[in-house]
């Protein structure tokens, strides 16, 4: 029951609405008493024969303006309680949502993203439940319950009430023990569908590399195995569903038996009238639900629980990185200097993934980083992104440590092009303007342009408004590199960081795009992260990095001139090169 202390916070934000709900319930708890009572009334003047007209009206227009305010009450009581569950379910959601922006790289290196999915939906919903049907369970069982026994002993007789009352706990107990089974076994049924769904997608996607591997009958036979497992999870979700309704029947079955045999009884020897036994026989069906729902509580209350302590322990935890939410500026202008002593990740114990990385960019200078697969490229970014906090010495933005900058305003300078960009299944000006939701037509253009990717994009059925991704066109690796590229420019930050986003475009694409660069961050910092060394070629400042150290450092023709590892990939790059130019 704790749960609904746990909830209470809610409760007292919304108390009007609960307030509300329960009062309709309880109404509702008593116009049910009526219509069985106006029943009863009507069988016994029957029984004796004496039966006026105006009783026949009096009693059937009871029954009637019953009906009408149950109907009135119950709509009150839905609308109150459900609603309040669905403002639950989206406060906890908003909640969640926030929580996971603001958490860093490793709780997410904790977390899979299905478990955190999973906790945003199923765990909500669980505890939405409390919220709406526990309520309205916890109310029916005690209240509705309680009235409609007090109604029985009142109105009939005391001792009939407890003996036909005896069968009755059977309905919690079924309702408690077929509850948690068939909520197993529906959470398996669930899982085998969701299996299911995805061996479907990763067939489809997966399609031409299981046909070219010769793997296509062993996927229909592992795809029958799977269907037929879910079938057989399904068949025993429907299995323990079937169960509910011939056992509801049969334990009202022997409540109703035990009536006939001991009110027809008390009836013969005059202790109560037919009209009473009739009453009583109407009053057992409205035991039903309330007598369910003590068993449903337990279950709702069990999994409600177990939801909130893992949704809790999730909000509970902290991010690595502090977000100095007060200190928002508006616009930050100025060197970027990095001095990084010592980093090394979360997870690792005493490797280093970078040492002794120092740097001071002007605006309007380009920093290039190049080196090995695994060099620290990625990490120095990661860092400058803040996406980690835990190393030794300071990076510093306009003579400001970045970590007494508030996140959003630091992050709102950064303009970041990802090694593996993501694109989302809009239009190709939706995807462009992102960051800038009220660019034009004209500005999208631009950026495009910039990033050597209109020519291509006017050559598309609908143009700008051609639809990407699963619905709309397929693009090529390079388009979908130029399209993040593009992205990036109209937000014009600060700072621009391509992690190695060219790798997928030709030489002469790669040279218009990098000669635009300069002409339109001409007064702003950029930083590209290659394996291409063309891509860096003109930068003010090229660090060439190996187990997150600096290696060799200058501009190309210092590098070149130096003869080290630079020089040596220039080289084999630019033979390479000759090769592929010989071939085409
Ligand atoms: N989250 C992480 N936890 C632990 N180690 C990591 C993590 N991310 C990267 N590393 C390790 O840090 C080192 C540097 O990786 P990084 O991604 O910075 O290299 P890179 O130069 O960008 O390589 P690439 O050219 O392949 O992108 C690698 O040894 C990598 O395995």
């Amino acid at each position: 029951m704790d749960i609904f202390i746990k909830l209470s916070w809610f409760f007292k934000k919304y108390k009007k609405r609960y307030f509300l709900g329960i009062l309709f319930l309880i109404l509702t708890s008593f116009a049910n008493l009526i219509p069985p009572l106006a029943l009863g009334r009507m069988a016994e003047l029957l029984n004796q024969g004496k039966i006026s007209w105006l009783d026949f009206f009096i009693n059937v227009l009871g029954i009637i303006v019953a009906a009408l305010f149950l109907y009135m009450f119950r709509l009150g009581w839905r609308s109150q309680l459900w609603g309040g569950a669905q403002i639950l379910a989206r406060d906890l959601t908003t909640k969640l949502y926030w929580h996971f922006l603001k958490m860093d790289r490793t709780f997410y290196q904790r977390h899979r993203t299905g478990d955190l999915m999973a906790h945003a939906t199923n765990d909500i919903t669980a505890i939405q439940f409390v919220a709406g049907d526990g309520v309205l369970a916890l109310v029916d069982a005690v209240f509705t319950g309680g009235t409609t026994l007090i109604a029985m002993m009142i109105f009939v007789d005391w001792r009939l009430t407890l003996i036909a009352m005896i069968p009755m706990p059977l309905l919690a107990l079924m309702a408690r023990f077929l509850g948690t089974k068939l909520h197993e076994a529906y959470r398996h049924s669930q899982e085998a569908f969701s299996q299911l769904n995805n061996k479907t997608q990763e067939s489809i996607t997966g399609i031409k590399v299981l046909k070219t591997f010769g793997q296509a009958q062993e996927d229909i036979a592992a795809f029958d195995k799977m269907t037929y497992d879910t079938i057989r999870i399904n068949k025993r979700v429907f299995k323990i569903d079937s169960l509910y309704d011939p056992l509801t029947t049969l334990i009202i079955g022997f409540t109703y038996i035990i009536t006939i045999i001991v009110g027809g009884q008390m009836v013969q020897t005059n202790e109560i009238n037919i009209g009473q036994l009739v009453s009583f026989v109407a009053y057992i069906a409205s035991l039903e639900w309330p007598m369910f729902a003590i068993g449903y509580l337990f279950n709702l209350i069990e999994r409600g629980s177990a939801s909130y302590k893992r949704v809790m322990s999730l909000l509970s935890e902290k991010s690595l990185i502090k977000d100095q939410v007060d200190h928002t500026v508006d616009k930050i202008t100025g060197n970027l200097e990095v001095n990084i002593d010592k980093f090394k990740y979360p997870d690792e114990k005493n490797r280093l993934a970078l040492q002794k990385i120092n740097f001071n960019l002007k605006p309007g200078q380009t920093l290039g980083l190049v080196g090995k697969v695994g060099a620290g490229k990625s990490t120095i970014i990661e860092l400058l992104m803040r996406d980690f906090d835990n190393y030794q010495g300071q990076i510093k933005l306009a003579g400001k440590n970045i970590k007494d900058i508030a996140l959003d305003s630091y992050l709102g300078e950064i303009s970041y092009v990802p090694q593996d960009n993501f694109l989302f299944s809009v239009s190709i000006a939706d995807n462009i303007r992102f960051a800038e939701p009220e660019a034009s037509l004209d500005q999208i253009r631009q950026a495009a342009q910039e990033a050597a990717l209109d020519t291509d994009i006017m050559l598309f059925p609908n143009k700008y408004d051609t639809l990407v991704g699963e619905n709309g066109v397929s693009l090529s690796g390079g388009q979908k590199q130029r399209l993040a590229i593009a992205r990036a420019l109209i937000k014009d930050s600060q700072i621009l960081i391509l992690d190695d986003a060219l790798s997928a475009v030709d030489a002469k694409t790669e040279k218009s795009i990098l000669n635009n660069l300069q002409k339109c961050r001409k007064d702003k910092t950029t930083i590209i992260a290659a394996h291409r060394l063309s891509s860096v070629m003109k930068a003010d400042l090229i660090l060439v990095l190996k187990d997150g150290q600096v290696i060799e450092r200058g501009t190309h023709d210092q590098l070149l001139a130096e003869n080290g590892w630079y020089k040596e990939m220039w080289d084999r790059q630019e033979l390479e090169k000759k090769v592929g130019e010989g071939i085409e």
